[in-house]
């Protein structure tokens, strides 16, 4: 049995997840994703998944949102593998906000218009939710592009419109898969500060799925490596570096000798056999 990849024994969790199994297909077609996955988030913590490609990091992240479906051994009773605040998870829910690597706005709405939506969606009244829509368009500072479309504005721009959707409606959590995959690097540094800010502010728990190994150090509190076949949880790592972290912080020594043991740890679970 392995011991979950602990946050602080002191405080409780935020997101427990316990013996998370994941197959997709059946019969013969079946193929074991993930195999026990133990894991806690403290409150407030910023903790990333890396791992090799098709690890599972995804699968975990969707399971989290409620997205994906979890292998039940009670065969559909009240189980799940994931609690937040102790609740179990089984559907996506306005407690975690999603964002994703692909831009997921609503292509005939603008930016401001997007966080409204969410807002209608979680009950908010129309003058509250213009408000808050303001308040969190100003967060990820896009003032200027309230009123652009999404067809209008930058990658980079339509990811900041997705953060603050994501946050507008005060999800416990924050879920990123690959939030800035898809930007040049520049874009991609720029929007790192950004969510730093603004995970400095807000103090959420952020579960962060990423490939860049330089990305995990400067963003997390804990790095998660997962292995391959199945997936599994292989090694974690406290980032201890002093915060806030600015973008100089990449060439220190201490920074330099982190990166270097992740991805180490990440090419051994690659390679080792299943079991
Ligand atoms: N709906 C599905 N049906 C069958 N297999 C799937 C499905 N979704 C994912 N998989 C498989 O599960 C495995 C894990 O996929 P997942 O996308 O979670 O990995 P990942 O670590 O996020 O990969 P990457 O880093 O390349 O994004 C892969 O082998 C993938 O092909």
């Amino acid at each position: 049995m392995t011991a979950p990849a602990s946050a602080s024994p002191a405080s409780p969790p935020k997101l427990e997840i316990r013996h998370l199994n994941k197959s997709f297909g059946t019969g013969a077609q079946q193929i074991e994703i993930l195999r026990d996955i133990n894991l806690d988030l403290a409150a407030n913590e910023f903790v990333s998944v890396v791992g090799t490609s098709g690890c599972g990091k995804s699968t975990l992240l969707s399971i989290v949102a409620g997205l994906e479906t979890f292998d039940d051994p009670s065969g559909g009773r009240d189980y799940s593998p994931v609690r937040i605040d102790g609740a179990p998870v089984f559907d996506a829910g306005l407690d975690r906000g999603v964002v994703f690597q692909s831009y997921t706005l609503l292509p005939w709405l603008t930016a401001q218009q997007n966080v409204e939506f969410a807002l209608q969606a979680a009950g908010m009244e129309a003058a509250e939710r213009r408000r808050v829509a303001e308040e969190h368009i100003a967060l990820v500072k896009l003032e200027r592009f309230a009123n652009a479309y999404p067809s209008e504005l930058s990658g980079g721009m339509k990811q900041r419109v997705a953060i603050a959707r994501a946050l507008s409606y005060r999800p416990k959590m924050l879920l990123m898969d690959e939030p800035f995959g898809a930007l040049d690097a520049l874009t991609r540094q720029q929007m790192q500060e950004l969510l730093m800010q603004v995970w400095e502010q807000h103090r959420l728990t952020v579960l962060f799925v990423t490939h860049d190994v330089e990305e995990a150090v400067y963003l997390s509190d804990r790095i998660v490596v997962m292995g391959i076949g199945p997936g599994r949880v292989r090694e974690t790592f406290r980032v201890d570096l002093p915060r806030p972290r600015t973008s100089e912080i990449v060439e220190t020594e201490e920074f330099l000798a982190l990166q270097h043991k992740v991805l180490k740890a990440i090419r051994e679970a690659a390679q080792r056999l299943p079991g």
